[in-house]
């Protein structure tokens, strides 16, 4: 069994650094889906790699291009860092992205989302606190309170840290492929900390994540907006047409609606159905992640398989249309209609595509409307599933009994992370996903968290993973 007790320490004694460290990234607005926010993506990259460079590791910003599509724009830098460069140590890589989605105040935050700030019960609010900027500055921390412990480094740290994750991980397959047998080649197995526990109180290991298939529908016609008193009723409406077709998607209790959708999906068997009724996860903390009790599902287990094995589609907003608070009376002259599948096994990308292509041009033939209608594929990354019985995972397994006390539960994740099936693939390591927030952070959300406990007690979890890690390598 590993030595750890001087690097859970200096963990515990520093956590006033490490949280500091959280406080300067949060500080940084890295949103990679707004143009003008592309520079403070850049920032916080170089901030990124500047803290790597001073605890000793080497970084390669590596230029990704143009983003396609918004030629006017550059893709922000790959980091690709090294610590540590010895022939006697396993080396392992560790993904995770230095970019957050939106956010502003009046999105309905409680404090600045730029602003880390905490509360009497350790609760750390900021944008990025747990997706991504926490869990990416774990790695470091592990790596300074060893440095400050005394204590040797297990193992050889190969790091990709990405800017573009919540905007399709633009550039990023191909900087893999490039790199599987240059900056990746000595990779033994991936490690990615950029999902949460499925409740409060238990970890978790996660050899899943459904895909997300990303499209948009436009619908314009009229050649400006227009007074709905003067031309109501005389011209077709955009949104009318647009709301019609969003409409026709998904029913209130989330089955999709597109035919042949359900015919792609792996079919449920007993012995997998046997995985669920054991995981630690109540109905309560399905409704305290929620925000309420508004879930469509009874049980846990029904609840755990729509996030974990069955598609969901989700409308997620109309570009174009009035939504400020008042009573504009206005006829919008283009609107955009947003949403996205949630994919799973058996479910190809270009399957889907095709399917939810015919869905909406036989909803568009039956509104004969003269407007025009154009049908965009936004980003599409697919679904992943790895061999858990893999000592990547027996590791991780181990660390998360000495940190925490209890053995992980083992889930698959409902939201997307494509780089897992580009690293599978690519390099044809295990990929592991070890979580370190909670279900309760509201990532993507507003007042975005990560608790304190988790920040500091996931810092040792990584860290206590590299020896055990390096241990089971050693050992097959
Ligand atoms: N922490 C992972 C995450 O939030 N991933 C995003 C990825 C994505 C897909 N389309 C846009 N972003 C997610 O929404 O699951
Ligand atoms: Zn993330
Ligand atoms: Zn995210």
């Amino acid at each position: 069994m590993p030595h750890l007790d001087p690097y859970f320490k200096q963990v515990d004694s520093l956590q006033d650094t490490f949280i500091e460290r959280l406080r300067e990234a949060v500080a940084i607005p890295s949103i990679s889906s707004e143009d003008e926010r592309r520079p403070d993506v850049v920032k916080m990259g170089e901030w990124l790699a500047s803290q790597i460079e001073a605890l000793g590791g080497t970084v390669e910003k590596r230029a990704l291009g143009k983003q396609p599509g918004r030629e006017h724009l550059d893709l922000p830098p790959c980091l690709l860092g090294r610590y540590g460069d010895d022939p006697k140590k396993p080396s392992i890589l560790v993904y995770g992205h230095y970019d957050v989605q939106p956010a502003q105040k009046s999105d309905g935050w409680a404090t600045d989302p730029f602003t880390l700030s905490v509360d009497e019960k350790g609760r750390m609010f900021g944008r990025g606190s747990t997706d991504d900027k926490g869990p990416v500055l774990g790695w470091l921390n592990a790596i300074e309170a060893h440095q400050k412990a005394g204590v040797d480094f297990p193992v050889n740290l190969i790091m990709c840290f990405e800017g573009m994750e919540e905007n399709g991980s633009e550039g990023l397959d191909d900087l893999i492929a490039e790199e599987a047998k240059k900056h990746f080649k000595d990779a033994e197995v991936v490690c990615i900390s950029d999902n949460y526990w499925l409740g409060t109180e238990k970890p978790c290991l996660t050899y899943g994540v459904r895909g997300c298939n990303y499209y948009a529908i436009e619908v314009s016609g009229p050649g400006q907006d227009l007074h709905s008193g003067v031309y109501g009723g005389v011209t077709h409406e955009p949104m009318t047409d647009l709301v019609r077709i969003m409409n026709s998607f998904v029913d209130p209790d989330g089955k999709i609606l597109i035919e042949g959708i359900d015919e792609l999906v792996a079919p449920l068997t007993d012995e997998e159905a046997k995985l669920y009724p054991p995981i630690a996860f109540t109905m309560q903390d399905l409704h305290e992640s929620l925000g309420s009790s508004v879930s469509i599902h009874d049980t846990k287990e029904e609840a755990l398989q729509h996030k974990m094995r069955y598609p969901s589609l989700s409308l997620h907003g109309i570009e174009g249309a009035f939504y400020t608070p008042g009573a504009k009376t206005v006829i919008p002259a283009k609107v955009t209609g947003k949403f996205s599948i949630r994919t799973v096994p058996n479910m190809e990308i270009d399957a889907v595509t095709h399917l939810v292509e015919k869905h909406v041009a036989a909803e568009w033939e039956k509104l004969h409307s003269k407007n025009t209608m154009k049908f965009n594929i936004v980003h599409c990354g697919k679904w992943w599933v790895e061999d858990p019985n893999h000592p990547n995972y027996t590791a991780a397994a181990k660390a998360v009994e000495r940190v925490f006390g209890v053995k992980p539960d083992m889930t698959r994740e409902g939201g997307s992370i494509p780089v897992t099936l580009t690293f599978q693939e690519q390099l044809g390591k295990n990929v592991l996903l070890l979580p370190m927030g909670s279900s309760t952070d509201a990532a993507h959300s507003i007042n975005e968290k990560l608790d304190k406990r988790n920040y500091i007690e996931g810092t040792k979890l990584l860290g206590a993973y590299l020896h055990y890690v390096a241990g089971e390598l050693r050992r097959s």
